[in-house]
């Protein structure tokens, strides 16, 4: 737990509040100006945070980039792997010290952490160091004009210094799903995670510590966006490469930084997604994925859908049976017995959350459940909570049904037709995920072929397997991150040529 880690907080005020530092070159570095870090949960301060200022940046960067040159880009895939196992024991080892720090900095149910953010934390780490080990290259036989024979083949090298910054929703998972494969690929880190959840990548990285990684390999460095850590970084013309998850309106400026040295980057960004459900799916199935796919982690999930359209014969009695299952979800406490949704991540967040939902009835909407912020009479009311909230009644021109909200909302429209329903979802400047419900086999096919989307869940929704391709299309990003997609980003890929 980041409260009780012996770099959380420094000896002379061990009783003061915990201070969370950057890790640069092998060393804790503490910074002049430092940022809380709250609970959204009760709005209590849960420790200060070092932000890194330009030059803490820098000294950040040049160590990555000393060691890049140095033995790391040498060591041989069976040593990379052999790492990233340590540093997935060592996360296994302190698997409650991460639950207890996404908790405090998210507000998130103790059973989501566990299951989902500190298990792919793991998973992330394990899939790359395996898959390293047997991947393949290319080799191509040729013969020359001449009747010489001709050999190319494919080899993969490290890019050098990467880049990673991460957002606040799924914090341990995503910044994980970077470094990794990163780190597999003999790259060196700098890693800035969000301002609102800098507690698992403090101690991810006293774990890459204790398993030994060179200095400098691994960086990180806490601090903001705009004219501070995050920018630094991405403006840096000592980094190679640039892999970025948060909104899309973010992931703009970081390209135009990169457009500068002509820097490679994927990005992971915002989504508007839509879950199609036909009159011939799972009645039941079809609900509760819903419920799932629209309220997990308090909608604040790039993959939830804000959109759900339901053929019209089934409608009214999908609103209902959606309200009915909406309005049994447990909000509470992390650690209660049962809980289906904490807080939103912050304050801020949820005024910009509760500032849709009250656009939503300027725009016209029913509000079928929610639309406002539920009362504890505890120190939850000082908490950043909101109520699960079904809209219906909006054009598919709204803004509600057109801009992401990232919170714990769906509107619910009804469709006629499948070509109706796909041009629907497709009338979107995002297209990150879709979710489609149905039995009948080749339209699932069909249907999942059309959407404009980098992913699409027929009959489930956020089920992963880690070698696939991740990422979206339009408004929602660039590139594609897993299996070897992580592996090609992260490599600078040769071709030679031999004449025998
Ligand atoms: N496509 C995906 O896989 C995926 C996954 C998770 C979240 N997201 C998106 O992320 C958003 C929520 O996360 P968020 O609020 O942290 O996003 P955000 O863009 O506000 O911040 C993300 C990260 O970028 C940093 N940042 C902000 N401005 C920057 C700048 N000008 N230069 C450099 N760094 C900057 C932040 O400090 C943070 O670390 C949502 O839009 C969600 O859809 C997408
Ligand atoms: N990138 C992944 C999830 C993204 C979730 C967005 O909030 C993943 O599961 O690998």
């Amino acid at each position: 737990n980041p409260l009780s880690s012996p770099h959380a907080a420094s000896a002379q005020d061990a009783v003061s509040t915990p201070l969370l530092r950057c890790f640069i070159d092998g060393a804790w570095v503490e910074t002049a100006r430092t940022f809380d870090n709250i609970n959204p949960v009760n709005g209590r301060l849960i420790s200060r945070v070092c932000e890194a200022d330009r030059d803490t940046v820098n000294a950040a960067i040049s160590a990555a980039n000393r060691a890049a040159k140095g033995g790391w880009r040498g060591t041989s895939v069976t040593e990379r792997a052999a790492l990233l196992h340590r540093i997935a024991d060592g996360i296994e080892q302190r698997f409650d010290d991460f639950v207890a720090a996404e908790v405090a900095d998210t507000g998130r149910p103790v059973h989501q952490a566990r299951t989902l953010d500190v298990a792919r934390g793991i998973a992330n780490f394990r899939t790359f160091a395996d898959l390293i080990k047997t991947a393949s290259s290319e080799m191509f036989e040729s013969t020359a004009p001449d009747g010489a024979k001709i050999l190319n083949y494919v080899v993969r090298k490290p890019l050098g210094t990467i880049g990673i910054i991460s957002p606040w929703n799924l914090p341990l998972l995503l910044l994980t799903w970077k470094v990794a494969p990163a780190l597999a690929m003999g790259n060196c880190v700098v890693a800035k995670p969000s301002e609102e959840t800098p507690s698992s990548a403090t101690l991810l990285a006293e774990v890459i510590q204790a398993a030994g990684l060179p200095n400098g390999v691994f960086n990180l460095i806490h601090g903001f966006g705009p004219d501070s850590a995050g920018q630094f970084l991405s403006t840096s013309p000592h980094i190679d490469a640039i892999t970025f998850t948060g909104e899309s309106r973010t992931g703009s400026t970081i390209m135009k930084a990169a457009a500068e040295g002509v820097k490679e980057v994927s990005f992971e960004l915002g989504g508007k997604n839509a879950a199609v459900v036909f009159a011939d799916a799972d009645f039941d199935a079809a609900v509760a994925g819903v419920l799932r796919s629209s309220f997990t982690n308090s909608g604040q999930v790039c993959l939830c859908s804000e959109r759900v359209y339901v053929e019209r014969s089934i409608f009214d009695r999908f609103v209902a049976a959606l309200k009915d299952r909406t309005e049994q979800l447990r909000i509470d406490f992390p650690q209660a017995e049962g809980v289906d949704m904490g807080p939103l991540v912050s304050h801020a967040h949820r005024d910009k959350v509760l500032s849709y939902y009250r656009l939503a009835r300027e725009e016209g909407a029913i509000i079928v459940t929610g639309g406002g912020v539920p009362v504890f009479g505890d120190e939850r009311d000082q908490g950043a909570y909101a109520q699960p909230t079904i809209i219906t009644g909006l054009s598919d021109t709204a803004r509600c049904t057109r801009e992401e909200i990232f919170g714990p909302i769906c509107h619910i429209a009804p469709f006629d037709t499948e070509d109706e329903v796909i041009a629907r979802v497709n009338d979107s400047p995002y297209g990150l995920a879709a979710c489609v419900w149905t039995t009948h086999l080749s339209r699932a096919h069909r249907v999942a072929a059309q959407f404009e989307t980098g992913i699409v869940w027929v009959n489930t929704w956020f089920t992963r397997d880690l070698r696939t391709p991740f990422g979206g299309t339009k408004l929602s990003g660039m590139g594609r991150e897993g299996g070897r997609y992580s592996m090609d980003f992260y490599s600078e890929i040769s071709n030679i040529c031999i004449r025998l």
